[in-house]
């Protein structure tokens, strides 16, 4: 514990006998109507928390270099042909900042001023949390048209591509559970990052819609680090990350077909087209490999830009409003595919699908650093209603009951956790 970056919201509540941890800042967030977010990044052990003092949370134009530090969640409708512009993206601003190692935070900023000292007071005072509760098993809402409308949108679907009227749409469907009490979502985020060391996990309330929305992500969208070097990922394909008998499959020796290959190399082509549009080649393709992401594995590219050897520093802002959404959650042509999803899917994906993470966060010692992934294997929680999301990128060669099995695949990522 490094007690000169510490402010003193920490040591009040030191002084009560026990470092906060982040359920004691979550709950304290809660209890004033706060704005918050919590964060692990991919390979990472540290915790990251901010609280907006903004009861309404301000909708803000992505602009990487131009934002003071923060998280952003975009919903995946924001975007308009003409301009591309994200500008209904929630920003929360980083009123607190807390990073944590080991649940004890190692560094905490704060604005003055009286909410900071009404969270103070309300921080010291929060009981001992114990967020290692477990969950009671929540019931599924039965939904018995899903399978069969989600599968004829698929054949439709099919039909469509076929006929050489697009060559790729990523259908979505939702499953819903009810739970008896609202969950704890700080325990889930912790079985989360415990679970899955490798995704970008993340906890985000939003009290003026009454929402948190909780994710496990495996796909990088922008991020811009420390040194400037920029980096982005295309991410489809997707098959079980476990052969029949439970054992684990070995990526290196994983099958890919024709419709996976293809379907990958849509999105990796569309982030090239994206490069074209703005004229810059110097980018590293890596891939595609074999990605393992939790119960599941996908086919990945990374491609990556030093931004100051291409003296580009506004690329972040640039290629994020060129990319979203990219051919992994919407398709190709882009316009044509959000029609369709428009036309067949019949309920909002609201934040689903769209990106997500903090934006120039770190400590006095650093360079900011912004991070932002691509809003997948998600729950939204509601009170006791959870509502979960999941997708499948169909090509003209795709089977509908598969690309069901697919979405239910999809689902385990979280309902495993949830259901355990
Ligand atoms: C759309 C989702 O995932 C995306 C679609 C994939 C696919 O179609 O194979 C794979 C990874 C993601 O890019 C989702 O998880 O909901």
């Amino acid at each position: 514990m490094q007690s000169d970056n510490v402010s003193s919201i920490v040591s009040t509540t030191h002084s009560s006998g026990r470092w906060p941890s982040p359920v004691d800042f979550w709950e304290t967030a809660r209890t004033i109507g706060l704005p918050a977010a919590l964060w692990r990044l991919p390979n990472q052990q540290t915790k990251h928390l901010i609280v907006s003092f903004d009861e309404v949370v301000p909708r803000v134009s992505a602009d990487l270099e131009e934002l003071p530090a923060g998280f952003l969640v975009s919903p995946f409708d924001n975007f308009n042909s003409d301009t591309a512009s994200p500008a209904q993206t929630l920003f929360l601003r980083a009123d607190i900042q807390a990073i944590f190692s080991d649940a004890e935070p190692t560094h905490v900023t704060v604005t003055p001023g009286e909410t900071a000292d009404q969270f103070s007071d309300l921080l010291a005072k929060q009981p001992e949390h114990n967020s290692h509760v477990s969950l009671v098993a929540p019931t599924p809402i039965a939904d018995p048209e899903a399978e069969a409308q989600y599968i004829a949108n698929v054949a439709e679907a099919v039909s469509a591509m076929q006929r050489g009227e697009f060559r790729k749409v990523v259908l979505s469907r939702t499953k819903q559970l009810q739970f008896d009490d609202a969950p704890n979502a700080v325990a889930l985020f912790d079985k989360l990052c415990k679970k899955y060391p490798t995704a970008f996990i993340s906890a985000v309330s939003i009290p003026e819609k009454g929402q948190i929305w909780i994710s496990a992500t495996p796909e990088r969208l922008v991020s811009i680090d420390a040194n400037g070097i920029f980096q982005t990922n295309a991410l489809a394909g997707t098959q079980s990350a476990f052969e029949s008998d439970g054992t684990m499959k070995r990526p290196s020796e994983a099958m890919w077909s024709q419709k996976e290959i293809e379907e990958q190399a849509l999105v990796s082509r569309y982030i090239i087209e994206c490069f074209k549009r703005i004229r810059l080649r110097e980018y590293i393709e890596e891939g595609p490999k074999t990605v393992v992401a939790g119960n599941l594995m996908h086919l990945g590219s990374s491609f990556t830009v030093d931004t100051q050897a291409v003296r580009y520093p506004q690329l972040g802002t640039v290629m994020l409003r060129l990319l979203h959404p990219t051919s992994a959650v919407c398709g190709t042509p882009r316009d044509v595919a959000v029609n369709f999803i428009r036309q067949h899917e019949n309920h909002d994906r609201d934040l689903y699908s769209g990106f997500l993470g903090p934006v120039n966060t770190g400590t006095a010692s650093e360079s900011p650093a912004s991070d932002l992934f691509v809003h997948i294997r998600c729950m939204k929680l509601e009170g006791t209603l959870a509502t979960l999301y999941a997708g499948a990128g169909l090509t003209e060669y795709s089977v509908p009951e598969r690309e069901w099995q697919e979405t239910e695949l999809k689902c385990q990522t979280l309902l495993s956790v949830i259901i355990d």
